[in-house]
């Protein structure tokens, strides 16, 4: 048990985001006042995360929505049999959802939660690193389309998400290490104390119980807060931000990739190259600094996570991957646009890069193959 950390999201409706050790009574006071039926949602491999956080909702009403691990719950058929399991229990606008698993999880029960009667309030209790850092943070919900990642969607934002780092005990260690990738993405766009930490620990060392793990989660949520407060639908950032779209750094081609390999790649693995691409890319278009660009690899391979990708696995050459971008929610018309650093701490917005460029960068992460 740690004394929580707490990070306020200070959007329109804003919520509290409880960050700590043994913290799972911190539950009720994020759920609505008056709440008396809860559906959690969580995938049947987590299930043995449920009797500790029943122990907290004692005198509620609660049902569990088992859903797919990963990935797997990320689609229609899923959220149509939340739907109807919620339809047959007669859940109603007084009743909450609490989502209880990684991002896939998060994404699939605020989905549910935003639609069920145009939305009811969701918690969040995130498992992974990657959903405490970035997925129950922010409002994105969604499902993935056959077209692409996270195409069908709506911002929900949640009324409070409890980040309980003793979760992370049986993480994969895989698990945590593709989090760290979303981690350093906001050490890139914004907080480069991010990077310093990661580059001063010894990797071995980054393990739920650790105090510069936790730092690193404080930080990477307080990056996330700041800019969903700022431009919660990503309709654009104050003069000189690009906004929200800055936590899209390296997810253009890193959606692309997910796709390619049918999802059996993680998350943050795929922003991790993704990563890469655009700074090769802002090295070509804008003169971005060499070294930053090799920080870039330095720091994601330190931590164990790929920075090259060639698609010759799953038969992905770069026309197929260019064609999957198309359909990137950022992308406006047929120009493609990408989040790139002007320098360390500072997004900006390339719209419309030459396929030449693009090319060449994808060239880099692929040993030549394009
Ligand atoms: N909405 C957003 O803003 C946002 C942000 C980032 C990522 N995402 C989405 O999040 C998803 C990635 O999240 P993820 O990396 O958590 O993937 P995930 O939900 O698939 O979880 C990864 C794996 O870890 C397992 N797991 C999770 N917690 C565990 C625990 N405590 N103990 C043991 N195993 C555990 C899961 O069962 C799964 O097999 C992607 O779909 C991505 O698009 C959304
Ligand atoms: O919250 C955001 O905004 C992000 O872009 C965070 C990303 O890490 C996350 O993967 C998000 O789901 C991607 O958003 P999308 O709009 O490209 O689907
Ligand atoms: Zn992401």
């Amino acid at each position: 048990m740690s004394e929580p950390t707490v990070i306020r999201v200070a959007t329109a409706s804003p919520y509290d985001v409880v960050v700590g050790r043994g913290v799972l009574d911190r539950l009720r006071g994020l759920l609505p006042a008056g709440v008396q039926r809860v559906a959690i949602v969580c995938p049947e491999s987590l299930e043995d995360l449920l009797d500790p956080l029943a122990e907290h909702l004692e005198g509620l009403d609660a049902m569990v929505l088992q859903v797919p691990d990963g990935e797997e719950a990320k689609n229609w058929e899923v959220a149509a049999a939340c739907w109807e399991a919620l339809g047959e229990e007669g859940f109603t606008r007084s009743d909450a959802v609490i989502t209880l698993g990684g991002g896939a999880t998060t994404d699939l029960g605020g989905f549910v939660a935003a639609t069920w009667l145009r939305g009811v309030a969701v918690v969040h209790v995130p498992t992974s690193l990657l959903a405490m850092v970035d997925a129950a943070v922010g409002g994105k919900t969604g499902i993935n389309s056959p077209a692409g990642k996270n195409l069908i969607g709506s911002f929900h934002e949640p009324v409070g998400v409890l980040c309980d780092l003793a979760l992370l005990d049986t993480l994969p260690r895989a698990e945590l290490v593709a989090g760290l990738g979303e981690v350093i993405k906001c050490g890139f766009i914004a907080d480069p104390r991010i990077l310093e930490l990661v580059e001063e620990t010894d990797p071995a060392a980054l393990t739920p119980d650790s105090p510069v793990l936790r730092e690193l989660v404080e930080r990477s949520i307080a990056v996330k807060a700041d800019v969903v407060a700022a431009d919660l639908k990503e309709t654009g950032g104050a003069a000189g931000h690009p906004g929200r779209e800055a936590l899209n750094y390296g997810h253009t081609l890193a959606h692309a990739i997910e796709k390619a390999t049918d999802y059996s790649i993680r998350h943050g693995e795929a922003v991790a190259i993704g990563c890469v691409f655009v700074a090769e890319l802002a090295a070509r278009t804008g003169g971005l600094d060499r070294d930053l660009v090799e920080r870039h690899r330095a720091v994601l391979a330190r931590v164990g996570l790929p920075t090259t990708w060639d698609g010759s696995g799953v038969g992905a050459d770069f026309d197929s991957l260019l064609a999957t971008m198309a359909v990137d929610k950022k992308a406006r018309g047929n120009q493609l646009r990408f989040l790139v650093l002007a320098d360390l701490a500072r997004p900006t917005v390339l719209a419309g890069p030459a396929e030449d460029d693009l090319r060449a960068a994808y060239a880099t992460i692929s040993g030549g193959a394009a």
